[in-house]
């Protein structure tokens, strides 16, 4: 137990560096992406102390450049699992019981390393790994991992002090216990943060972890794994296995030590893996914790009074950041008709000043590759049929090409159908829809707004009218789970805009905030009674 009611340092979010031409992150960054890029890593699976090399090896290649290999890694088969599994139980008791300021020490440690000797390391691994251009990364795999850690430990030790009253005479106290059994963090492409948050976070709150990254995140979450070792994280508490998805999950979700799973990644891998915890039910000794953050068909509403400029602003960086490849992108967008011919020609003036999508390498490159050949070939897909479609028609970009990276030209779709195809389905690419509505049918809009898409995680409405802005709020109140006035919807902070969505976006445990933590405890309750009754009789009874 700790001798002592410790305060943690209070949390801050890391500042941003400019990486402008001449600074010194620019030049570091940059030596560490050559030195990535030109050698070859091997990457083992983590399980207890050991690095596993199954030798059944798939290569990793940037997305930009997908001829080159920069290393590979190595896929685990059901025994691995097993042994992840295991070595999860074998290191629990010892870091459950570790008090908690040990605990947070890792952690806090593990985000100075990042924001200082390991930040270079983590950016040039985004870049490489995700094709993120230096900015991307910048706020992804340096500042949004060390502020989901530095706040994380800060919400743990409120969630700590969080006690109950005590009457005379009685002592009640709460302890936060660790789920009995493990948790199974499974992550996304497309944040480093959040492949370093999901694992991290439950493993803070005293769980051990079984952590398997998306096969296109490998590169970059090893640098994780060597933050976390070099931090002090006892082996064991995170293990991290890649491969088959169907098969680790199978044999994740078939033991009865399964006690909760932190998913981010899409909606209908989530809903079948809620639906397998559902039919293995009676087989755990828990009920499960089940949190998931899943996709997206977010949207930006521009009232008549909002300024054309802000609103291309809002549609250029909120679509086509990253590619578009945030679960938060803006994808459908509805202008008035009165100021939609401005706003259209704002967005292709923008567009026209991007380099051709190309190497995160050439800093002057605002648009990259899109993940891997998959996605690629989707989004072609989609913007094919756009090209042949009659209620849509190509205002910018619609050209693609795969030959050295997977790179899509950032494609405009003007939509005379509000329930045109890329209204609700979610792309996840540099592709936005708009759609143009009469100024009089606001009202009707926002209606349209809530009733398009199944999902429901981020939205903004721009106007200088402040009783539009009043009724978007309450027409769009269950239509995003982050709501952005004036402003873009992507870019939010751990610390200030709590993440995630509801409907078919997901659980809406909102990463990096206490309620997420919350979910990773189970609370016992323990009442101790000073003079303890030795009589049945009620006072009344004489
Ligand atoms: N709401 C959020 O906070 C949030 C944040 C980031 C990404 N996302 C969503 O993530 C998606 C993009 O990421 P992605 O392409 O990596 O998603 P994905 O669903 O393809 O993969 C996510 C993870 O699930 C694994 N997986 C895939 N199939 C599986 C299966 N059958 N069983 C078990 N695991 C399986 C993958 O290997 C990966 O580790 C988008 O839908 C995006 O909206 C949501
Ligand atoms: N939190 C990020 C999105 C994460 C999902 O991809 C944002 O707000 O843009």
């Amino acid at each position: 137990m700790a001798k002592g009611f410790f305060q943690v340092p209070t949390a801050y979010n890391e500042p941003v560096l400019s990486y402008a031409p001449g600074s010194p992150e620019r030049e570091e960054v940059l030596k560490q992406y050559k030195a990535f890029y030109n050698s070859k890593v091997d990457v083992p699976l983590y399980i207890g102390s050991e690095e596993i090399k199954t030798g059944n090896t798939r290569p990793m290649s940037p997305p930009h450049d997908h001829k080159h290999i920069v290393g590979q890694y190595h896929l685990a088969e059901q025994e691995h699992v097993e042994k992840a599994i295991s070595n999860c139980l074998e290191a629990r008791d010892a870091w459950a019981n570790l008090t908690w300021e040990q605990r947070a020490a890792i952690f806090l440690k593990a985000a100075e390393l990042i924001a200082g000797p390991y930040r270079a390391k983590m950016n040039a691994a985004t870049m490489i790994a995700q094709s993120k251009n230096i900015y991307q990364a910048e706020i992804d795999s340096a500042c949004e991992i060390v502020d989901f850690l530095r706040f994380n430990v800060e919400y743990m030790s409120q969630i700590y002090s969080e006690q109950p009253e005590s009457s005379e005479g009685v002592w009640n106290r709460v302890e936060y216990r660790p789920l009995e059994g493990f948790v199974y963090a499974i992550t996304p492409f497309n944040f480093t943060a959040i492949a370093g948050n999901l694992p991290a976070s439950a493993a803070m709150m005293g769980n051990v972890v079984v952590w398997k990254p998306s096969d296109s995140q490998v590169y970059s979450a090893k640098v994780i794994v060597d933050v976390f070792k070099e931090a002090g994280l006892p082996d064991g508490v995170i293990n991290v296995v890649y491969g088959d998805p169907v098969m680790i999950s199978d044999t994740v979700l078939s033991s009865p030590d399964f006690s909760g799973i932190h998913f981010t990644g899409s909606t209908n891998v989530f809903k079948s893996l809620w639906k397998q915890i559902g039919n293995n039910i009676h087989k755990y000794k828990t009920y499960p914790r089940i949190v998931g953050e899943t996709g997206g068909k977010d949207f930006i509403i521009a009232h008549p009074t909002a300024k054309p400029q802000q609103v291309a602003t809002a549609i250029t960086r909120g679509a086509f950041e990253f590619q578009g490849q945030k679960c938060s992108a803006a994808s459908r967008v509805y202008l008035p008709k009165s100021t939609a011919d401005e706003i259209l020609e704002l967005v292709k003036k923008d567009i026209a000043s991007f380099n051709k999508p190309g190497s995160p390498e050439d800093m002057s490159n605002f648009i990259t590759a899109v993940i891997h050949e998959g996605a690629f070939d989707k989004l072609a897909k989609y913007i094919d049929q756009a090209k042949a479609d009659a209620d849509a028609e190509i205002i910018a970009g619609g050209n693609y090409d795969k030959s050295v990276g997977y790179f899509i030209e950032p494609t405009v779709i003007l939509t005379t159908n509000p329930k045109y195809e890329t209204m609700y389905t979610e792309l996840f690419g540099p592709v936005v829809t708009i759609y143009v509505y009469e100024d009089k049918d606001w009202s009707d809009t926002l209606k349209l707004v809530d009733g398009t898409s199944e999902y429901g995680l981020t939205g903004a409405v721009l106007s200088a009218d402040r009783y539009a802005i009043d009724e978007a709020t309450k027409a769009l109140q269950n239509c995003a789970g982050n709501f952005y006035i004036n402003d873009k919807p992507t870019g939010a902070v751990v610390g200030q805009q709590p993440f995630g969505g509801a409907r078919a976006s997901g659980t809406n445990d909102k990463a990096g905030s206490m309620q997420n933590l919350l979910r990773w405890v189970s609370p016992r309750l323990i009442k101790e009674t000073f003079v303890t009754p030795e009589d049945y009789r009620y006072p009344f009874l004489g």
